[in-house]
Parts: C-alpha cells; sequence; structure tokens
C-alpha cells in the first residue's frame, strides 16, 4: 500500500481522513518526525494548504515522499465570511475547538439571531518531488449559536448541512462522510494520487 504522508497536526481532520483514504496506508508526519510550527500566513487556503504540505516535504527530506495538507475552515454569511482562514485561530492565539466555537456562536448572537447561512471550504494540497497540486471542496448549511452533539470536530456542533434538521454533532458520522468539503476535496485529490 502507498504510504501518503498528512502535513497536519489536526486529529479531527487525521481520523476522516484515514477513512476517506482507504486504499493508502495513511501517516501523519508526526509519526514520522517530530512537530514543528508552520506559519500559515497565506490569505487563501489553497495557498496555506501548500504551505503546510511543502514543509511538511522538505522536513521529511525523503525525496519519494507524496504529503498531503489540508487547510479548512467556515464561513458565515451574517458575519461577511468569517472566520475563514482564521477559523483555527479565531478565539485567539492559544484557542482549542471549544473557545472557538463558543466565539463563533457568541458572534452570530450579537447580531440578534439564532442562525445563519454558512459553509465550510477545504482545500487539499499535494506535494511531491514532481508536482504541487491543489484541489478544493465545499459544504453549505446553517451554523446556529446552540451547539449540539458530540460528533466530528471544531465547529460541527453548531452547524447543520443542507437538507438535515441536525447538527454534525448529532448526526452519525456516515452524513459527513458522504458530503463533507473534506470529502469532495478528497475525491479529487484522489485522481491526483492515482496519476502520479
Ligand atoms: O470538518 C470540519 N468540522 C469542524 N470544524 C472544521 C472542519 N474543518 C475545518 N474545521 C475548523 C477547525 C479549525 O478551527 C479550522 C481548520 O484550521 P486549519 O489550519 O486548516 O487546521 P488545524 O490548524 O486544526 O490543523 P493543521 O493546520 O495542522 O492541519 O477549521
Ligand atoms: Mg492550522
Amino acid at each position: 500500500m502507498k504510504k501518503l504522508v498528512l502535513a497536519t497536526s489536526n486529529k479531527g481532520k487525521v481520523r476522516e481522513i484515514k477513512v476517506l483514504c482507504k486504499e493508502y496506508e495513511v501517516v501523519p508526519y508526526t509519526d514520522i518526525i517530530d512537530a514543528f510550527e508552520i506559519i500559515e500566513d497565506a490569505d487563501t487556503f489553497k495557498e496555506n494548504a501548500l504551505i503546510k504540505a511543502r514543509a511538511v516535504y522538505k522536513a521529511l527530506g525523503e525525496e519519494d515522499a507524496v504529503v498531503m495538507a489540508d487547510d479548512s475552515g467556515i464561513s458565515v454569511d451574517i458575519l461577511d465570511g468569517a472566520p475563514g482562514i482564521y477559523s483555527a485561530r479565531y478565539g485567539g492565539e492559544d484557542a482549542d475547538d471549544k473557545d472557538n466555537l463558543k466565539k463563533l456562536m457568541q458572534d452570530i448572537k450579537a447580531k440578534g439571531i439564532t442562525s445563519s447561512p454558512a459553509h465550510y471550504t477545504a482545500a487539499i494540497a499535494i506535494v511531491t518531488k514532481d508536482i504541487e497540486k491543489t484541489v478544493h471542496g465545499w459544504m453549505h448549511g446553517t451554523a446556529l449559536t446552540e451547539a449540539k452533539g458530540e460528533g466530528g470536530f471544531g465547529y460541527d456542533p453548531m452547524f447543520v448541512p443542507l437538507g438535515y434538521d441536525k447538527t454534525l454533532g448529532e448526526l452519525d458520522e456516515k452524513v459527513k462522510k458522504e458530503l463533507s468539503h473534506r470529502s469532495k476535496a478528497l475525491n479529487l485529490a484522489g485522481k491526483i494520487l492515482k496519476s502520479l
């Protein structure tokens, strides 16, 4: 089985990508080398995904490595698309998923409403010695001012996918697997991986 090194330290992403890339041996880079800080200072998901994939490819020092990165986030319409690329740091530099979730619910509530249209974006970058490629996927739905359920990660307890009436925290993980931003992007990434 071909090895696919993930340039991420997010356990939720690793879990989902392992399920969605069954034909590969999916290995987070921190299983191979020590975790190091990667500054995600670009202004698009795509460029930030490339920054992560390139940084890990270089740090591995293994010419034949195939490295994949995911840069993703949630954009809320009533907040003009915030937090977007800043999703991981929305509650401050040291914020964790819970802090970020709480701040986003508060900021929507501060607009005097209890829900807003929103969407997730995932950019996936693949870097090898020969290629640098990116693909995207999106999931539309509604962001709530109340968190429900324990499933998924990040903002999932406050996000209801289009066509459903429960949050990704409450729904079976199969639903997210079928229609998430990440699964759509990974489906396209799979075509690139096959062509290598
Ligand atoms: O399916 C998702 N369900 C819920 N929340 C999600 C999802 N996808 C992204 N998110 C949130 C989590 C984090 O607040 C931000 C990603 O930030 P992002 O920089 O891409 O990831 P990260 O810093 O957690 O790990 P890393 O950069 O090492 O891959 O968007
Ligand atoms: Mg990050």
